[in-house]
């Protein structure tokens, strides 16, 4: 399959990395919501890729409302136009989305978050990579990587056995 990428480079992310770089994310964030001491209202996460991301920040945050808005942008890697297919409750976002983190796992050409954004125009967006074309729509993320990287995720990879340099 990687072979037929129009990306240059992998980059592999190991759940204990991906637990790091959320981390990260959720320091960065600390006490920079417009709550007292600086507190988000709560956690929407992008589903699906923003879930494990949404779940630790609201774990280091002690945020306990979370809720999901689900888009859906590629069919593996072949980008489709992003749709909104559930949206999260209207008792989460206030006025729209005062107060509230939404996170991703990642934004690349920035059209999921255009498409959040102007929903909730007055969230403050994360996400724990960004690629340089849709950096733009991102208010806070970790680690920045090369657009021709494609980042693979470790819900979507598996361990295996590898041969070695020389062969057997
Ligand atoms: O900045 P963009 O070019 O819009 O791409 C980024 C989005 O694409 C991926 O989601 P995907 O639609 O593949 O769904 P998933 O999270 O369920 O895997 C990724 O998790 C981001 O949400
Ligand atoms: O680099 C990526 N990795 C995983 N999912 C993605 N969706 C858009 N870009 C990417
Ligand atoms: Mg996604």
């Amino acid at each position: 399959m990687t072979d037929r990428l129009p990306h240059e480079k992998g980059f592999h992310v190991s759940w204990d990395q991906i637990h790091r770089d959320s981390r990260a994310l959720a320091w960065r964030l600390d006490k920079h919501g417009p709550g007292a001491d600086g507190a988000w209202r709560a956690v929407v996460a992008i589903t699906r890729g923003g879930m494990a991301p949404a779940m630790i920040v609201s774990r280091e945050l002690d945020i306990r409302t979370v809720d999901t808005i689900s888009v859906k942008s590629y069919n593996w890697q072949d980008q489709t136009a992003p749709r909104v297919i559930k949206n999260p409750s209207p008792e989460t976002m206030g006025e729209g989305g005062e107060g509230v983190l939404i996170v991703d796992d990642l934004v690349d050409t920035g059209r999921t978050l255009e498409l959040v954004r102007s929903l909730y125009p007055r969230a403050h967006f994360a996400t724990v990579y960004a690629k340089p074309e849709g950096r733009g729509m991102v208010d806070t993320f970790v680690t920045e990587v090369s657009q021709d990287t494609w980042i693979f995720f470790p819900w979507d990879m598996a361990l295996q056995y590898v041969e070695p340099y020389r062969g057997r």
